[in-house]
């Protein structure tokens, strides 16, 4: 009889997972990220290591091809990158860390070892701290430590041609800067790890240290994992997310099937490395044959010496961390939901939209300090959120027209002056938003967009919201509308209650008609009289 955990369970795949409590889960991850430097970690090429579709080997000088007699020159703008990530860490820089050499014959590594930090990594300890509310794991909170932060230089591309069996050798992303962060085993499941990967992605990005991106490589997470104590397996190649939660769910189960049998003391008594074919994780090699890398210092590169004030001076300058940003967000007088405190905060995908997050938070904040200061203590939080997170955005998405741009003709003193005339009632909702939308197409049309003139444009445009509505004129809109319809089972549907949705439409054609000067629920009202709905 199995009991089950109430630990994790995903819907991932079709059946669901579960941990179950007589096979405790031990993991801890492995993450290399690549640096967005300008330059290479140890020469002056360009860092462009997604270019090799258009120009393989394009991106290379003769350090990173390993000609004899080159010598590796450090950069720095990579050591200000991990310093940034090892402060926002808590993680303790090492005052001279040091470079080693890690030997292998591999044809994409010319150089015949990987420049990486073996014995006296940049940076050691740290941790990230995961939160009920913030990360939606099972726990209030958890600390996971990190071991320490080494930065290493990236191997080139081998591309297997299987036709005529070659492989073709690409250098782009040979010595690209690399920070690999070694974190304990401290995961106990799956909901930790998924949300672990995500913060550490979205820091890497919010410091702007790297697109974070684990599709194209950008980060690899490599995951080590044990069940009982018996020997770690670590999973390599993991595309993506997905492919990653989903290995961790198959390896959990196989480590689970080999201990029930009773032959784990056989079969897990070695680590070994393995990989992920889609569907099933397969044993790349075991730690019996390991290899005997050979460590050594690199004679040709000194220790870096960071001193206390350097780190200091870069602790200040970093900007504010993520989860400082959401509380602030979620509390009075935002009060965001944790949905919108994200989008405002966290940039999902890596890639700019039509906005740096940075851009679009001091856009909402400013725009909020502008808005209450207009309307006093009888602010709505709602409406700059649904304006600048859905309206706005939404716009700008559709119109593929950058917030910057939308900036200059709608600056934060303008966009509050809108929300003003909103919550004062005195343009209706349908109104701002036919006006939001031709202020943004018209900016995105013209050359040289300036501040709008909002009254202007409002009385331009006949849009101020009909404060009086005469009784009269309303029913005569409504009779008018019921007359074009001529649909008398339309209608005795909507009287009868049999068929309400067609009442909305009736709603939207006297929209229609005012030109959304008119409220809805007038109109919804007066439809209901003259129907005779009792609904
Ligand atoms: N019993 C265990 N169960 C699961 N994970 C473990 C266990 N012991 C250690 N780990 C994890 O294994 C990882 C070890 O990584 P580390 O970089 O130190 O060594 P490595 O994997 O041997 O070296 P390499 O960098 O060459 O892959 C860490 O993330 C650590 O948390
Ligand atoms: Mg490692
Ligand atoms: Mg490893």
């Amino acid at each position: 009889m199995l009991r089950f955990t109430r630990h994790y369970v995903s819907t991932v795949g079709h059946k669901e997972f579960r941990l179950l409590p007589d096979f405790q889960l031990k993991c801890g991850l492995e993450i290399h990220t690549q640096l967005n430097t300008r330059n290479k970690l140890f020469s002056r090429s360009t860092n462009d290591p997604f270019d090799s579709y258009n120009a393989p080997n394009y991106h290379t000088s003769f350090f990173d091809v390993a000609l004899p007699g080159t010598l590796p020159k450090l950069n720095y703008e990579a050591i200000l990158y991990a310093t940034r990530l090892a402060v926002a860490l808590n993680s303790e820089v090492s005052s001279c860390s040091q470079f080693d050499r890690k030997h292998y014959f591999y044809g994409d590594q010319p150089l015949g070892y990987q420049i990486t930090q073996h014995y006296n990594p940049f940076s050691k300890g740290g941790f990230i701290e995961l939160t009920k509310a913030l990360d939606g794991i099972h726990q209030e909170r958890l600390h996971i430590d990190i071991l320490q932060l080494q930065i290493e230089q990236d191997t080139g591309k081998s591309i297997y041609k299987e036709t005529d069996q070659t492989s073709l050798i690409d250098l782009n992303r040979s010595n690209v800067p690399l920070i690999e962060m070694v974190t304990l085993p401290n995961f106990s499941d799956l909901k930790q790890i998924h949300s672990f990967i995500k913060k550490y992605q979205n820091l890497v990005r919010h410091l702007g240290i790297s697109t974070g991106d684990l599709e194209t490589g950008a980060m690899r997470v490599d995951v080590n994992m044990s069940v009982n104590d018996f020997c770690r397996v670590e999973l390599k190649n993991l595309p993506n997310t997905s492919s990653i939660m989903r290995a961790v769910e198959f390896e959990y189960k196989r480590q689970v099937d080999i201990i029930r049998s009773g032959d784990a003391a056989k079969l897990l008594k070695y680590s070994e490395t393995r990989g992920w074919n889609g569907s099933q994780t397969v044993k790349l090699r075991s730690k019996e044959t390991t290899i005997d890398y050979r460590y050594m210092p690199d004679p040709e590169l000194p220790c870096i010496t960071l001193s206390a004030e350097a780190v200091k001076g870069v602790k200040e300058s970093l900007p504010i961390l993520p989860d400082k940003i959401l509380h602030r967000l979620m509390a009075s007088p935002y009060d965001l939901s944790l949905k919108d405190a994200k989008i405002l905060a966290i940039n999902a995908n890596g890639h700019d939209q039509q906005y740096n997050q940075g851009e679009l938070l001091n856009f909402y904040i400013e725009t909020f300090a502008q808005y209450t200061a207009l309307v006093g203590s009888s602010f709505n939080a709602k409406l700059p959120t649904n304006w600048i997170i859905h309206e706005l955005l939404g716009n700008l998405n559709k119109l593929e027209f950058p917030l910057s741009s939308a900036l200059i003709a709608l600056p934060p003193s303008n966009f509050a002056e809108l929300l003003n005339l909103i919550h004062a009632k005195k343009i209706s909702s349908a109104s701002a938003k036919l006006l939001l939308f031709h202020i943004l197409e018209a900016a995105k049309r013209s050359d040289v967009v300036e501040p709008v003139n909002l009254q202007e444009l409002i009385a331009n445009f006949e849009l101020d919201a009909i404060q009086e509505v005469d009784p009269e004129e309303l029913r005569n809109i409504c009779l008018q509308i019921i007359s074009e319809v001529n649909s008398p089972k339309l209608l005795e549907g909507i009287a009868s209650g049999k068929k309400k949705g067609p009442l909305k439409y009736l709603v939207g054609q006297g929209m229609r008609l005012s030109q959304g000067r008119i409220k809805p629920q007038l109109f919804e009202d007066t439809f209901k009289q003259l129907l005779g709905v009792e609904w």
